[in-house]
């Protein structure tokens, strides 16, 4: 029935069926699926019961004709009163003056529109002669997306349900529909469009959530399973002692956390499955670390690795770590967009030919040009920057060796079983010895001066200090704080006392560069920088962390901005600077002082600005749900995926009883039999 183009819909020209092409409707099932976003509610009430400022319906009389005034150009007011129940009701309606027309004294009329109690006025937004249709005050408005109207939506929606009734088969098990009392398909499609009551259409929507959940997670647990059994031959044959005498080279020892991931991972890179691996941590807890260690194993197995990583500072950086912490003999290239000429041709060769074993750089590794000669082991750090999207172009591209992907950003359970729910996950839920909590403080912006006295005593004491900025240049619209004309400033009031070095994302690469290493060095002790140090960026001897218009910034940011400070033994501190007016902005700055623990927040972050905000959803592949909303139905998310673990565990595609949901899988996963059995 999902294969029924729109065009064979009684009543669908070519035309329409066009302009449904246009917004990505293209067959019957697609029609079913497009929601209604919003429903109108035509009940009509008493006009004592009606509530001030609300959206509400009344019917009355039209006293005399409405009387129409035009100002500005092409402006216009209608105003028309209305006899309700013995009460005079003043209607108001702006530039729709051909209305006029449709409201004849004597006649009936509905409007629906805002309610102003006080003088006993509405604002029409609709209007239709005689009653409302008491029979279904319930009126489903789809979004006016391309040139299809209200109205003829739903007569289209209408139309299938009368016609196709007898197409939309049941593919949900019977069992989860009787155990979670959901409605079933035709029932819920019929009660999401036309609801008969609120109750039923709370029914219908918990139906399509679950059902758009359940389908979501199985696909992820079929994924995981066919990764896990489906490429085999990918056996590493590491040598251990190699990688023990290194790690008793390394300048601590590893924290218990840190050597449980790494055993996880080495049994990944030992096994002839493909890892597909998800290392969680918080700021500073020795992610990195790990990531060396193992890609070590790799190359002891005489093998290649590419480190992807989100940004160029973090690819020189990691650069650096990897040549001070690794054996002179390991051929380390940087291969970043920057990279041209000549030098990206040695690169490029030395890649092909096997010489260079370990790459590291930015989206550049994952380009057309670059061909590995044996790529056993790719590590992608700051995981959501690339997102599932990215995580596909690596498969598509045949690259069939063991994926590490890292993450800083602490990600709520909500999150990680959606966008992750196909990976194994270890998590480094320890820090190393001897860290303290970054103490946080919410000061005014009036305190400038103190805070900068502040540093200034840190900096004597042979501490370094990072100043981040929201924008790099001042901008009419928004009164922000600019990282130039903090330098320009600082610089002056510290002149003899403290080197201030500028960082933002407009220098050039080698500008970048040198910023970095002179901060690095010590030989900046300031680094006012907008939010290119966010992630990764590691200056242990950093102890200040001032963050203008703090407010403007997610708490998830905010974290993991005062995770580059605190990094080494000494006690750090984060200073947000902020004026919030509105409550958010204020709870955020609170709410930052009062923990430092990057799970909390991000519970938090989620809760006050929704997942989207978050990971940008667009960027960060998480998938955009019809209906399901996670942090909403973070329950009904949780029974879908233990519903989905056990379904692929026991081999639903075997079972007669569940032939319809495997079937409707099919189509889009691409699964046959054979693979899965
Ligand atoms: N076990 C350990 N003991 C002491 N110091 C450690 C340990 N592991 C890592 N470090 C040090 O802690 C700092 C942070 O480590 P690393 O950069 O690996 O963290 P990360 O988790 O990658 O951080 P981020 O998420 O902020 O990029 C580094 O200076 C590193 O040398």
């Amino acid at each position: 029935m999902n294969q029924l183009s729109v065009q064979q819909i009684k009543g669908v020209g070519p035309k329409l069926a066009e302009t449904l092409e246009q917004i990505n409707i293209h067959t019957v099932e697609d029609l079913l699926y497009y929601f209604p976003n919003r429903y109108d509610h035509y009940e009509q009430k008493p006009l004592h019961e009606l509530i001030h400022n609300e959206k509400v319906t009344i019917v009355g009389e039209v006293l005399q004709e409405p009387m129409v005034t035009f100002y500005g150009r092409k402006k216009s007011r209608l105003t028309v009163n209305i006899r309700v129940d013995g009460a005079v009701v003043k209607g108001v309606m702006f530039n729709r003056a051909f209305a006029k027309k449709h409201f004849v004294p004597g006649e009936t009329i509905s409007v629906n529109g805002k309610w102003d109690q006080h003088r006993l006025q509405i604002t029409i937004d609709q209007y239709k002669k005689g009653s409302m249709d008491a029979s279904n005050p319930i009126s489903p408005i789809y979004s006016s997306k391309g040139d299809i109207k209200n109205a003829q939506f739903q007569k289209i929606i209408k139309q299938i349900i009368q016609d196709y009734q007898e197409e939309i088969s049941e593919f949900m098990p019977t069992p989860f529909l009787t155990k979670y009392k959901l409605p079933d398909r035709f029932t819920g499609f019929s009660e999401m469009h036309f609801p008969s009551s609120f109750q039923q259409l709370k029914h219908a929507k918990r139906r399509f959530i679950y059902e758009e959940l359940l389908l979501f997670q199985i696909k992820m647990q079929l994924y995981r399973k066919r990764n896990r059994e489906a490429t085999q031959g990918n056996a590493q044959v590491i040598n251990m002692e190699q990688v023990k005498h290194l790690i008793q080279q390394f300048p601590f020892a590893l924290t218990e956390a840190q050597k449980k991931s790494l055993a996880d991972i080495f049994r990944d890179l030992h096994s002839p499955y493909r890892m597909n691996r998800l290392l969680q941590g918080d700021v500073g807890s020795g992610k990195t670390a790990v990531a060396v260690i193992s890609l070590y194993g790799t190359v002891t197995a005489g093998k290649q690795v590419a480190f992807m990583v989100p940004t160029e500072i973090l690819a020189e950086q990691h650069e650096v770590s990897l040549k001070e912490l690794l054996p002179n003999e390991v051929k380390i290239h940087r291969l970043t967009g920057s990279i041209k000429g000549k030098k990206r041709q040695q690169i490029l060769s030395d890649i092909e030919d096997g010489s260079c074993q370990v790459v590291i750089g930015t989206h550049a590794l994952i380009q057309d040009d670059v061909h590995f000669d044996d790529l056993a082991y790719v590590i992608i750090d700051e995981q959501h920057r690339f997102g599932v999207h990215q995580r596909n172009t690596l498969r598509e591209k045949g690259i069939l060796a063991d994926m590490l992907y890292m993450t800083a950003t602490p990600i709520p359970r909500t999150l990680s079983i959606t966008a992750f729910g196909d990976m194994d996950v270890s998590k480094i839920d320890e820090m190393p010895k001897g860290r303290k909590p970054v103490e946080t403080y919410w000061v005014k912006q009036n305190m400038f001066e103190r805070t900068v006295n502040f540093i200034y005593k840190e900096i004597k004491k042979g501490s370094q200090a990072y100043i981040i900025c929201p924008l790099i240049e001042e901008s009419d619209k928004l009164d922000i704080q600019n990282a130039l004309d903090l330098f320009v400033q600082l610089q002056e009031v510290l002149q003899g006392k403290a080197t201030v070095g500028l960082m933002h994302g407009r220098l050039s690469t080698e500008e970048k560069e040198q910023v970095m290493l002179d901060f690095a060095s010590n030989n900046v002790q300031i680094l006012v920088s907008t939010t290119v140090v966010e992630v990764g960026v590691n200056v242990p001897n950093a102890t200040v962390m001032m963050i203008q218009d703090a407010d403007r910034f997610g708490l998830s940011q905010l974290h993991q901005l005062r995770g580059r400070v605190g990094r080494g033994e000494k006690q750090s501190y984060c200073i947000l600077v902020a004026d919030p007016k509105g409550e958010t902005g204020k709870e955020r700055m609170r709410i930052m002082t009062e923990t430092t623990d990057g799970f909390e927040l991000a519970e938090r972050d989620l809760e006050l600005r929704g997942p989207g905000d978050l990971f940008g959803v667009k960027q960060s592949g998480l998938p955009e749900f019809k209906l399901a909303d996670l942090v909403h139905d973070y329950r009904a998310l949780e029974t879908a995926r233990t519903d989905a673990i056990e379904l692929v565990e026991h081999q639903f595609w075997k079972d007669a009883d569940y032939q319809s949901l495997f079937d409707y899988l099919q189509k889009e996963l691409d699964l046959d039999k054979q693979t899965l059995a």
